[in-house]
């Protein structure tokens, strides 16, 4: 069994589709000090501008210490030396991105809403599992949705658990205490009028349960 790499708790933080380069750094920049992990996700590049957008975010998570992960496509991350990518059912193969990315890469398998996929992904080396919608998402209106109990119930992996989709600062200590380790947030960081507060408000979350518990 691969040995999971720590991945931390509290927010996980994906990129919205940004095409302009420096905009999208600036808007990082910004929230990315309240991260626990990163995620670059943008399905509106894809070739030269995604490896451009990598390589520009790879220095500032150096400098913040905040590790980033690729979404959908480990050779990216391979090539640009991220710490790690992130696949889903359309992606490819967990197991041949461990092996290509080494064991000190941060390896994120999807897993909707179901468990037999969890017991998969964490047999190939997964480092984490996550499990979404959770709630409405205008990110992704059409996503799968999976419920707490499912949460709970994925606990028996012993892996870190993600949820994802829709989350707020309002509804995140629904997940959190279900077990959620992260919570993985696009619309709910950036479509924000303030996006360093609600980074923080995702923070106060994780406090509240840890402190209730
Ligand atoms: C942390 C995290 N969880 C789930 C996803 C979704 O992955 P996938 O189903 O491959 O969908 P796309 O993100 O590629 O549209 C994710 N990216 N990150
Ligand atoms: C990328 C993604 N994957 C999902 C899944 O359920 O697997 S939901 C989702 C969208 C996440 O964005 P937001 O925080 O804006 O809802
Ligand atoms: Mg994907």
């Amino acid at each position: 069994m691969h040995p999971a790499r720590s991945v931390g708790r509290g927010l996980y933080l994906l990129t919205p589709d940004e095409t302009d380069t420096g905009r999208l750094l600036a808007r990082v920049e910004a929230v990315v000090g309240h991260a626990a992990l990163l995620q670059y996700r943008n399905k509106a590049a894809q070739g030269a501008l995604a490896r451009e957008q990598v390589s520009a975010l790879l220095p500032l998570c150096r400098e913040r210490g905040v590790p980033l992960l690729v979404n959908d496509d480990w050779r990216l991350a391979l090539a640009c030396g991220a710490d790690g990518a992130h696949l889903g059912e359309d992606d490819g193969d967990l197991r041949a991105a461990r092996d290509a990315l080494g064991a000190d890469a941060i390896l994120g398998a999807s897993c909707y809403d179901s468990l037999p996929r969890a017991r998969a992904a964490a047999a190939s080396g997964a480092d984490y599992l996550a499990f979404g919608a959770f709630f409405p998402s205008s990110t992704k209106p059409l996503a799968r949705r999976a419920t707490p109990e499912l949460l709970r119930e994925a606990r028996q992996f012993g892996l870190p658990l993600v949820a994802i989709g829709g989350i707020t600062p309002d509804n995140a200590g629904m997940v959190v205490e279900a077990g959620a380790d992260l919570v993985a947030v696009i619309s709910g960081v950036f479509d924000a009028p303030d996006p360093v507060a609600a980074a923080q408000a995702y923070h106060r979350t994780f406090r509240k349960t840890q402190e209730a518990n």
